[in-house]
This record gives structure tokens, C-alpha cells and sequence, in this order.
């Protein structure tokens, strides 16, 4: 206003009419939604009622979803849509009933008129939820605002170019002994993915966090390390079918995923680059997960071995620990037949209390009829057997709960299921999670630092199908990636995460979302941007 050559005066009132607006249209919100929140916590009563007054008494709680003519009831089947029903399911917890009840309903638009979500009706499926605000009650504060979930898109934009064929024997056979994370190839090998996305798709099945948080406040320590154990199973469900390569990130590339829905805050950051770690830090509610991803490669020709090195951490609010690293994996057809990996080893998921967890992931022998099984043990502190577990990484997972060690005849309960595979498969064979991941909406981009995945010029490029020039991006960042090793020992310190004295383990410094609401970014820098004159500016430390 200033520029168009406008008074102070004019400024004043204007800014004066916009503020009183404001104002009036917050006030009337959050009347509207402290209406519709007591309304929804008043749900669970009155469905008591509605139980009451039913003669026929079902086992389940059933309950009809309106206008969806889905059933809440747990089955076997979990889709992406239901999994929050069947979360609703098994926990009576009063505040999780709301909670669940406040996520359907503020995601069906149809649920309350006066909260409806605004559209924008493109041909796109990005939907725009800006400044829809609203009181939680079962956020993590009692008075913190949450933004409503956004819509995510479900499939990746058409591409621009037709994709080339090229031979990736032709591209790596002179590498065959080295490791082959350092090999540059073109970016068609790549999927539009960075490894630090990647990581965040070992929490696309976070709820299982959640069921454990509750068996664990309800005293059932079983059935919470049962849990526990399936969610370190479930993060190895996407990585079936995934020819590709994520795209390697740079030393101090971000990625934050913001996940009201889910209920989650993860953030990530290249930490290391000789030797590649990548740190990562997860909130949830009632727990906080953390680790950092380092896998040591052996390439054998047809073959790769990665074996991951590291430790994951599980820390719940009340205090109990939980703490695993990941099993080997394998990447098989390198150069002739179907791309394929499998994990095999054993996974020891070891508690600070009661119980711990021994899982195996079986090896796969060339003539295996059922491969990708993983079984596993519930032992409590003395030792003793007191659940099991088995299934496949890439299907289901159940559990049978033993009584004083001896096999209790009730049924096995399904603790997993993977999400039906998404409506509009992508050539890099994306679960619908991993579609989400590097989505780019005005808003969020309004917020991001200068070094998140998303805005990677090369990883877009690929994303758009703009082969060409998603090649010459890259090359462009491999240049830029090369300083990295000098800068390290320049003494380069990751921005978000250091290294913990004792155990050498990368701890989240906190800040990170601070930061974000004042989109104060001091100390980050423009990784993707063009290399600074060598002449005239030094290589930065
Ligand atoms: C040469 C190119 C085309 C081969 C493609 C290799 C793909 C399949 C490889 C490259 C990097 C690999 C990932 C690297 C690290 C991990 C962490 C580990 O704990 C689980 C497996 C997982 C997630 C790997 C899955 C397979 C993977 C994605």
C-alpha cells in the first residue's frame, strides 16, 4: 500500500477494517465449533442409548457411518478409509471416541454444513483448507489450534514426456564391488521420492502407535508390544514392488510431514553424507518415535545387501521404551529378471519394562512356497512366552495372546492389514501414502524452508514426467552434492538434529515447527539454488 502511494491514514483504517473483520469471523467460528464439538462429545452417550435400546446384542459395537453405508465393525479388511474406524472399534477411551468421531466428521464435508471446507473445484484434486482453524480438545494442548486436514491428492500429475528406455546393466557394470549409492545414474531409475520422504513412509501405519499407547494406559503391556511390533513390521509393507531409487538428498535437506489426520509431526534431515544418515523425529499422540536411517550396501552384481545400522527408538508418555534397529535387506535382479527386495534377520524390539519382542524375518530360499513370513515372540521380563505373532511384511500380521504359557484356543486377532493398493497406480508403484508425500499445494509452499525435498528442482522434474530436464537438475545437484564432503570437514553441523555425546545417536534440537509459524529460517540456506561463484565466494563451511 505503501508503494501505491497510499497516507498512513488510509493505511491505518484499512488495516483497522480488516483487523475488526477478522476478529468477528474468529469469534464466530469458534462458537461454531465448541457447538460441534459438544455435540460430537455427546456422541458416545447417546449412542449408549441407541445400544440399550437394541434387543439383539452384538459382540461388536456396530454402528453405521451416515451416507457412506460403510460398516464401523473390525474386519479383516483395514482401507486407507477405515483404518481410523477400526481404531475407533477397539478403544472405549472416552476422548478417543472423540477424537475419532471429530476426524470423520470434519473430513466428510456433507457432516456439518456449517463447517463445510472450501473446494476448490479444479480439475486437480488439491483442495485448499487455508485458515480453517480449530480448537482441539484432544490435541496435545488444550487451547492449540489445529489446521484442518487437508485433502491429499491421490495421484501424480500426468507425465509431460514419454519416458526412454535405457539399460541399467549398461549404466552400472563398471561399478560392480562398489557401493552403488554413490553411482550416478539418470533419473530414470529414480522414483519421485527422497530417502527422507521414504522414511516417512515407515509411519504410514502410525495408529498402531496409537492402539499401543492405550492398551498400555489400560494396563495391558501384551497388547501394546504386540502393537508395537507390527508397526515395525508394517513400515517394510511399501517397499514391495518398488523398482526405483529414491533420489539421494542433500547434506541439510528437510522433509516435515504435517499429518493432523493421522495425528502425527514428523520431520527429517540429511545429517551425514560420508557416511549417508539421515535423522528423523516423529510426534505422535501419547508417543514420540526417533532414529536415523544408515545402511551399509555390498554390491554383488545381481545383488545388493543392505544391512541398516542404528538404532529406532519408541518412547511412550508414560515413560515405557521401546527400542529395535531394522533387518537386512536384500535387492535381488539387478541386472536380469523382475527387481524385487525381501528383508530377512531378526528384529529385537527391546522394552525398558515388562515385555520385549523378538521377531523374525525369515530368509527366502529359492524354493520357498510362502515367502516374506516374519514370526515372532512376546517374552516378559523372566523370560517367559506370552504372546506370538506371525504373518507376512507385505500382507497381514496376526497375533495369539498365551495364558500362563500355555496356547489360549481363542483365534488368532489381526493386529495389521496393508492398505489396498491406490485407484490410480504410478509407474514407481506408490502406495496412496507415498502419493502424498511430495505434494506441493501454494500453502504449503508459503511455508516451507528453502531446503525441504519438495522443493528439489530434479525430483519435480521427474514428478511432472519432465525427463530432460529433471536429468540436467540433477546433474546440476550432483556438482553441488560433491562440495558436501568438504564441508563437512569444514565442520558443517546439521541444523536441526545433533549428535549425542554418549551414544552417538542424532537427537531432534527442537525448534523446527517454532520456526515454521514465524517462517524465521536463519541458518538455512538455498541448497538448490545455483552454486556461488567459486571466484568470489568461498565454499561455505
Ligand atoms: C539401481 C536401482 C534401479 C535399484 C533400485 C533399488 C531400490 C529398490 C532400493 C534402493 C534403496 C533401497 C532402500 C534403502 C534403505 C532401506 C531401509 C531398509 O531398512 C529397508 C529397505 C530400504 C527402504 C531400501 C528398499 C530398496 C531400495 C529403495
Amino acid at each position: 500500500m505503501h508503494a501505491e502511494g497510499l497516507g498512513e491514514e488510509v493505511i491505518k483504517d484499512c488495516e483497522q477494517i480488516v483487523h475488526s473483520e477478522f476478529s468477528q469471523y474468529y469469534t464466530q467460528m469458534k462458537q461454531r465449533c465448541e457447538e460441534y464439538l459438544s455435540f460430537l462429545g455427546s456422541l458416545p452417550q447417546q449412542l449408549e442409548v441407541l445400544n440399550e435400546q437394541d434387543t439383539t446384542h452384538s459382540i461388536r459395537p456396530e454402528c453405521s457411518c451416515s451416507g457412506h453405508g460403510k460398516c464401523c465393525e473390525s474386519s479383516n479388511t483395514e482401507s486407507s478409509d477405515d483404518a481410523g474406524i477400526q481404531e475407533l472399534d477397539e478403544s472405549s477411551d472416552e476422548d478417543d471416541y472423540n477424537f475419532c468421531d471429530t476426524r470423520q466428521s470434519f473430513s466428510d464435508s456433507a457432516a456439518s454444513p456449517d463447517l463445510r471446507m472450501k473446494h476448490s473445484n479444479s480439475s486437480n484434486d488439491v483442495q485448499q483448507y487455508d485458515h480453517n482453524f480449530v480448537e482441539s480438545r484432544s490435541g496435545k494442548g488444550e487451547n492449540e489450534c489445529l489446521l484442518l486436514p487437508p485433502k491429499r491428492r491421490t495421484k501424480l500429475p500426468e507425465p509431460v514426456e514419454k519416458e526412454k528406455g535405457v539399460s541399467l546393466w549398461s549404466m552400472i557394470k563398471d561399478n560392480v564391488g562398489k557401493d552403488l549409492t554413490r553411482v550416478c545414474l539418470p533419473v530414470y531409475f529414480n522414483e519421485p521420492i527422497s530417502s527422507l520422504q521414504k522414511c516417512f513412509e515407515d509411519l504410514e501405519y502410525s495408529h498402531l502407535l496409537d492402539r499401543a499407547y492405550d492398551y498400555g494406559l489400560k494396563g495391558n503391556s501384551v497388547m501394546r508390544t504386540l502393537c508395537v511390533a507390527a508397526f515395525a513390521v508394517s513400515g517394510y509393507a511399501s517397499s514391495d514392488g518398488r523398482p526405483c531409487k529414491p533420489f539421494n538428498p542433500l547434506l541439510g535437506e528437510t522433509y516435515e510431514a504435517d499429518f493432523p489426520e493421522n495425528g502425527i509431526r514428523f520431520f527429517s534431515e540429511k545429517v551425514s553424507h560420508h557416511p549417508m544418515v539421515m535423522a528423523c523425529h516423529c510426534e505422535g499422540r501419547g508417543w514420540k518415535f526417533w532414529g536415523e536411517s544408515n545402511v551399509k550396501s555390498k554390491f554383488w552384481g545381481q545383488t545388493i545387501q543392505l544391512d541398516p545400522v542404528g538404532v529406532l527408538t519408541l518412547e511412550f508418555d508414560d515413560g515405557e521404551i521401546f527400542k529395535w534397529s531394522k533387518v537386512t535387506t536384500t535387492i535381488n535382479n539387478l541386472i536380469i529378471g523382475r527387481l524385487y527386495c525381501h528383508h530377512h534377520g531378526t528384529m529385537k524390539i527391546s522394552g525398558n519394562r515388562q515385555h520385549s519382542c523378538k521377531l523374525t524375518f525369515k530368509q527366502q530360499s529359492f524354493l520357498e512356497r510362502n515367502p516374506r513370513q516374519v514370526q515372532g515372540v512376546v517374552e516378559d521380563i523372566g523370560g517367559t512366552k506370552v504372546a506370538t505373532l506371525r504373518g507376512k511384511w507385505d500382507e497381514s500380521l496376526y497375533c495369539n495372546v498365551t495364558n500362563d504359557g500355555v496356547n489360549s484356543s481363542a483365534e488368532s486377532t489381526l493386529l495389521w492389514e496393508k492398505h489396498e493398493p491406490p485407484t490410480n497406480p504410478t509407474r514407481y508403484n506408490l502406495s496412496s501414502f507415498a502419493i502424498t508425500l511430495n505434494e506441493l499445494t501454494p500453502n504449503l509452499k508459503e511455508k516451507l524452508p528453502p531446503t525441504d525435498s519438495r522443493l528439489r528442482p530434479d525430483q519435480r522434474h521427474l514428478e511432472n514426467g519432465e525427463y530432460d530436464k529433471a536429468n540436467s537438475e540433477k546433474l546440476r545437484l550432483e556438482t553441488r552434492q560433491r562440495m558436501a564432503r568438504k564441508m563437512q570437514d569444514n565442520g558443517w553441523k546439521p541444523r536441526w538434529f545433533d549428535r549425542d555425546t554418549e551414544d552417538g545417536a542424532f537427537h531432534y534440537t527442537g525448534g523446527y515447527w517454532e520456526a515454521r509459524e514465524q517462517r524465521k529460517w536463519d541458518g538455512c540456506r538455498d541448497i538448490f539454488g545455483e552454486l556461488p561463484d567459486k571466484k568470489t565466494s568461498p565454499v561455505p563451511a
